[in-house]
């Protein structure tokens, strides 16, 4: 095989996000589940005759050499070289973007974690999956999920997962027009960063005794998000009339769940025009699983 074309980098939702304390070395400690949806960027490789690793599409505001989608693919190969003394062929990637950059989406975040699957079938490296997953950490915290594949528990800095069942439902998305900068929310003076340790059971009883998400948790980067971006407090504040709305990652898209499509469709109707917004299936698993 010298290409792998369409490959699926769906974009996650955090259902709730907790901040439970912070690291001597400033990172979070989070508790959030994550869920995958089918909405997201597509991604083509096709292996070239030298080893250079080229980005083939533009990204605006992204230069190839800091695309996440480079870095992943460069780490890869290093690694392969590493452990085998031959360096893979290089590859030429194009990308179809969607996702919105700081979202709270996990866009780059995604797109690595595709690079690093789609390159390790296609080098045919034979990484397993935790060592993937090892490998694209230190370039952002929400690719181990990506590469975990299912809908996860997650604590830590959000790598340690555990599978959680979540509900089977729509979710309609709006993206306020804003990019909320993940740092700039972390640091903030006004974050809170004492929410009680939750367990895995208390979501999942939670899910089965009140029929859905509705009132578990919350996004703990919120209050600060909102301050910080009014854009994203109107957006949230519109769609809880609809529902119970909450932000995602550290913002700036706000979700809302819904029972069917054609709910989501019916909230769809009445968005703002000043808004981009869709709606998205909830996913049990990784899209690129049935592909490799
Ligand atoms: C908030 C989440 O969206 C939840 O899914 C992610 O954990 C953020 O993931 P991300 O955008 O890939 O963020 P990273 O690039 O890893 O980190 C950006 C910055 O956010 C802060 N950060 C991130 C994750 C974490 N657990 N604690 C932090 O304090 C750090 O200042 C870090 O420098
Ligand atoms: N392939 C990529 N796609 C998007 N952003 C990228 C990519 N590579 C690097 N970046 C950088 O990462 C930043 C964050 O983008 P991303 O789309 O991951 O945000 P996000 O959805 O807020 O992520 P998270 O939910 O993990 O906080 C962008 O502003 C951009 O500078």
């Amino acid at each position: 095989m010298t290409s792998l074309k369409n490959c699926p980098a769906p974009a996650k939702l955090n259902l709730f996000l907790h901040v439970n304390g912070r690291r001597a070395d400033g990172y979070h400690l989070l508790q959030t589940v994550f869920q995958l949806i089918d909405h997201g960027d597509t991604l083509h490789f096709e292996l070239r005759d030298d080893d250079a690793i080229r980005r083939v599409t533009d990204l605006p505001g992204v230069p190839e050499e800091s695309d996440l989608i480079i870095r992943a693919a460069r780490l890869l190969q290093a690694e392969v070289l590493r452990r085998t003394g031959a360096l893979p062929r290089g590859v030429d990637i194009a990308i179809d973007k969607v996702l919105p950059m700081g979202g709270g989406l996990g866009g780059g975040s995604s797109d690595a974690a595709t690079t690093l699957m789609a390159l390790n079938s296609l080098w045919q490296a034979g990484l397993s999956k935790e060592e993937l997953m090892a490998l694209g950490l230190p370039l952002g915290a929400d690719i181990p999920f990506f590469i975990f594949g299912e809908t996860a528990f997650a604590e830590g800095v959000g790598e340690a997962m555990r599978p959680v069942q979540a509900p089977d439902c729509w979710y309609v998305v709006i993206e306020p027009g804003v990019a909320v900068p993940t740092a700039a929310i972390f640091c903030s003076e006004h974050l809170t960063r004492d929410t009680p340790v939750v367990i895995i059971t208390d979501f999942s009883s939670h899910l089965e005794n009140r029929n859905g998400l509705k009132g578990f948790g919350k996004n703990d980067l919120q209050q600060v998000a909102t301050k910080l971006f009014p854009p994203v407090a109107e957006a949230i504040e519109w769609l809880s009339a609809y529902g119970d709305a909450r932000m995602t990652g550290s913002g700036a898209c706000v979700f809302s769940a819904v029972a069917t499509e054609a709910e989501a469709d019916a909230v769809l109707a009445k968005v703002p025009a000043k808004w981009k917004a869709w709606k998205a299936k909830a996913l049990d698993r990784h899209p690129i699983i049935a592909k490799l």
